[in-house]
C-alpha cells in the first residue's frame, strides 16, 4: 500500500475520467477519476463565487486527506477552514449537526461560500444537512472517500442525521453543487470498510444487471490490483443512481427502489445500536428478503444462490441472528412505514425488483421465512 504522504506529493492523473451529469432540479456533475483529489479546488472555484471553504471531515479522514484538499483549495484562491468530528455513525446526530452549524456561525460563512464534505457517508450526510440548513442553504461539494460514499451516498442529495426514534429521520433533500470522486483515495480505506461499499454495489447489481455482470467479472485479487475496473464500476453505479434520482428526485415513488435491502438493514442497524454498520446491515437485508422471495416461490432459487455467492465473495454475512419481532419493531420507525404497512422492495429477479406495500403481519411472515434458522447459508 502506498502511504498517503506519497499520494499528496505525486498527483497521478489518468485519462479514464468519467463526467456524469445529474439532471435534477439543480443539476450538477459527478467527476470520477484517479488523481482528481488534486482538482477539488478547480471544481470548487467553478461552483461558487465566494472564496471561503469549510472542509468537514472525521478524525480518521482529516489527517489522511485534509492536506491535499486544503492545498488544492488554496491553489484555487480559497481561504480554507476546517471542522473535524469523531468518526462513526454515532456522530450522525442532532448534537453534532448543531456543533457544525455553530462552526459555520463562528466563521460567518456566507451564502456565496462553500462546505466541502470530505469523507464517507456519515460526513456526507452530516455536512450536506448542515450546508442545506445554514443561512437556508450554502453550496456543498461532496468529496467521497469511502467506497460506499463513492457509489451511493455522495450522489442524489439525501442528507440526514439519526434520532433516538430512528435512522435518518431528520434530514432534507438537497443536491450537492458537484461531486469529486478519486478512487485512489481508497488506498487508505481500512480493509474491513470495503465490505460496506460492496453491499451497496451488490444492491445496484440486483437493480441493474450490467452492474452485476461487472461485479462478477472483477478479478479475484485485491481491488487495488484493478483500479481502472473499480473506477468503471463506481461510474456505472453512479449512472444507475443518477437515472433513478432524475426520474423521482424526492422519492414520490420509484426512488424507493434504492432502498432495496434497507428496511431490514436499517432495522438491523437500529437493534444493534449501530453496532452493525450500514453496508453490512444492507447485505443482511438483501439476504433475508431474497431468501423469503425464493421460499415463497416468488423468485427462482438461482436469484438467491447468485446473491449468496456475491455476498460471500465480498466478505458480507447473509446470517441474521436477530428475530422477526425485534426487526419488525425497529422497522416501524422506517420512513416507508405508514399506518399498518411498509413499502418493501421485493427482489423478484436480478434486474427485476418491485415496490410493494406490505401489511406488517405479512412482513412478519416474510421475516420468519427469510431469516435463516438451522442452515444459515442455504435456501
Ligand atoms: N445519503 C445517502 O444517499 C446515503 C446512501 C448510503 C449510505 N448513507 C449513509 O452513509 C453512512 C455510511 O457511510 P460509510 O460506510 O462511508 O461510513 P463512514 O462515513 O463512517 O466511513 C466509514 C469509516 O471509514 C473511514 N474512512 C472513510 N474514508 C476513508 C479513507 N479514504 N481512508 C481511511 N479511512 C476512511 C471513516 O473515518 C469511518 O471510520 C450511513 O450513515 C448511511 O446511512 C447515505
Ligand atoms: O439515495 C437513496 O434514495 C437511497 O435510498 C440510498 C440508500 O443507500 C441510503 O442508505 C439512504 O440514506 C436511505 O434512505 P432513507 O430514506 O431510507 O433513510
Ligand atoms: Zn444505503
Amino acid at each position: 500500500m502506498r502511504r498517503p504522504e506519497d499520494l499528496t506529493k505525486e498527483p497521478r492523473m489518468n485519462d479514464q475520467t468519467y463526467e456524469i451529469h445529474v439532471p435534477t432540479g439543480e443539476p450538477y456533475a459527478v467527476s470520477i477519476g484517479r488523481g482528481l483529489i488534486h482538482r477539488v479546488g478547480a471544481t470548487a472555484a467553478a461552483c461558487v463565487t465566494g472564496r471561503r471553504a469549510l472542509v468537514v471531515s472525521d478524525g480518521n479522514v482529516a489527517p489522511l486527506w485534509g492536506l491535499p484538499v486544503r492545498w488544492s483549495l488554496e491553489g484555487a484562491g480559497f481561504e480554507v477552514h476546517d471542522w473535524t468530528f469523531p468518526a462513526g455513525e454515532q456522530s450522525k446526530s442532532p448534537d453534532m449537526l448543531m456543533a457544525l452549524i455553530h462552526r459555520a456561525a463562528e466563521l460567518r460563512l456566507s451564502r456565496r461560500d462553500l462546505v466541502v464534505a470530505l469523507g464517507g457517508g456519515v460526513t456526507g450526510d452530516l455536512a450536506g444537512l448542515a450546508a442545506a440548513l445554514w443561512c437556508r442553504g450554502v453550496a456543498c461539494l461532496q468529496v467521497p472517500t469511502s467506497l460506499l460514499a463513492m457509489v451511493d451516498s455522495s450522489v442524489g442529495g439525501k442528507t440526514a442525521v439519526n434520532l433516538p426514534a430512528g435512522k435518518n429521520l431528520m434530514g432534507v433533500f438537497s443536491q450537492p453543487v458537484a461531486v469529486v470522486c478519486d478512487p485512489d483515495v481508497l488506498e487508505t480505506l481500512p480493509e474491513d470498510e470495503y465490505a460496506n461499499g460492496w453491499a451497496e454495489i451488490v444492491k445496484y447489481g440486483m437493480l441493474d444487471r450490467g452492474v452485476a455482470e461487472m461485479l462478477e467479472d472483477l478479478p479475484e485479487e485485491d481491488s487495488s490490483e484493478y483500479p481502472d475496473a473499480l473506477t468503471a464500476l463506481i461510474a456505472r453505479c453512479v449512472e444507475v443512481k443518477r437515472d433513478v434520482v432524475a426520474a423521482d428526485e424526492r422519492e414520490g415513488s420509484t426512488r424507493a427502489l434504492l432502498n432495496l435491502g434497507h428496511t431490514v438493514g436499517h432495522a438491523v442497524e437500529r437493534v444493534t445500536g449501530y453496532g452493525v454498520p450500514h453496508g453490512r446491515a444492507v447485505g443482511v437485508g438483501l439476504a433475508v428478503l431474497t431468501r423469503a422471495m425464493v421460499r415463497t416461490g416468488r423468485a427462482k432459487p438461482e436469484v438467491l444462490s447468485r446473491l449468496l455467492r456475491l455476498l460471500d465473495r465480498f466478505g458480507l454475512s447473509a446470517e441474521c441472528p436477530w428475530g422477526p419481532d425485534a426487526l419488525l419493531e425497529a422497522a416501524r420507525a422506517d420512513k416507508k412505514s405508514t399506518g399498518g404497512s411498509v413499502t418493501l422492495v421485493l427482489p423478484c429477479g436480478w434486474g427485476d425488483c418491485r415496490l410493494e406495500s406490505t401489511r406488517f403481519g405479512d412482513f412478519r411472515k416474510l421475516l420468519e421465512i427469510g431469516i435463516p434458522t438451522d442452515a444459515p447459508q442455504s435456501c
